[in-house]
């Protein structure tokens, strides 16, 4: 008997969400791969779907937006103060992705130096590192790289999705936006990371954005998965093999301990 109530009707996602822009994308096709949706309709996604939980480290400067980026998503509210996170918090949120229940938890962490290092201690495991930035102030756009550096140096470089997220976009002039938007989405490219512009004021691009994030993470775990069984079973055959061939090769009285 499942303890949890059932995923919200709009957590769930069917279609692959689409990128933000298609020249700072992690991927630009417009399905999930063809072995994530097998997986699913033949329930083969392992630990996806059970017990995973896939984290998700929100960083960047301080006030560029990362708490009211996700109490936007997550509780649908947006407070115009400031209140400077201490440390980190974190929230749950469920979806579900072709049928199957996936967790993130999102980790909002400080952007303040002198809460830093408390922080800093929470990025490790990251399936996804969301680099947040104010879209008004270009200084925030070139503290990203500073920040991605520092989640790295706890993280995989090579399986963490990172995005490059631009907070604030009701405060810019579609002429500002357009000179900063063509800064970060370089900056994007440089880092290998998918460029967004949110507002959280009027939760624009907000939804959209989670559930890429969503899509991309559930899609990495399924096929890291499906990558982990298949080595499995390879490890399973050459053990059988290695068996087999020993008992052609032990004396006779060895036979009876070969697989045990
Ligand atoms: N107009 C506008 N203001 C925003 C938006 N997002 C955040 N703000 C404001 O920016 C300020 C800082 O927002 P926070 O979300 O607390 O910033 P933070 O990045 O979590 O800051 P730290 O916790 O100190 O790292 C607050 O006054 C918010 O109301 C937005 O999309 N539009
Ligand atoms: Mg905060």
């Amino acid at each position: 008997m499942s303890v949890l109530p059932p995923v919200r009707r709009d957590r769930v996602i069917g279609q692959f969400p689409k990128a933000f822009r298609k020249e700072a994308a992690l991927q630009v096709k417009d399905g999930f791969r063809d072995q994530v949706r097998t997986a699913c309709q033949e329930q083969r996604t392992g630990t996806v779907g059970r017990f995973k939980i896939s984290k998700v480290i929100v960083v960047g400067d301080l006030a560029v937006g990362k708490t009211c980026l996700i109490n936007r998503f997550c509780k649908d509210a947006f407070d115009k103060n400031y209140k400077a996170t201490i440390g980190v918090d974190f929230e749950m949120e469920r979806f579900e992705v072709m049928g199957v229940p996936f967790s993130l938890q999102l980790w909002d962490t400080a952007g303040q130096e002198r809460f830093k290092c408390i922080a800093s201690t929470y990025y490790r495991g990251a399936q996804a590192i969301i680099i947040a930035f104010d879209l008004t102030d270009v200084s925030s756009l070139d503290h990203t790289r500073r920040w991605l550096e520092d989640a790295l140096k706890e993280n995989d470089p090579a399986s963490a999705l990172l995005f490059l997220v631009g907070t604030k976009k009701d405060l810019s002039s579609p002429g500002q936006y357009l000179q900063m938007e063509e800064d970060a989405v370089r900056v994007a490219q440089e880092m290998k990371a998918e460029y967004w512009a949110v507002s959280s004021l009027s939760g624009d691009g907000v939804r959209d954005f989670f559930f890429r994030v969503a899509a991309l993470t559930f899609e990495a775990s399924v096929l890291a998965e499906l990558e982990r069984s298949g080595s499995r079973r390879i490890a399973d055959v050459v053990k059988i093999d290695s068996c087999s061939s020993n008992l052609y090769a032990t004396p006779k009285k060895k036979q009876s301990n070969c697989c045990q």
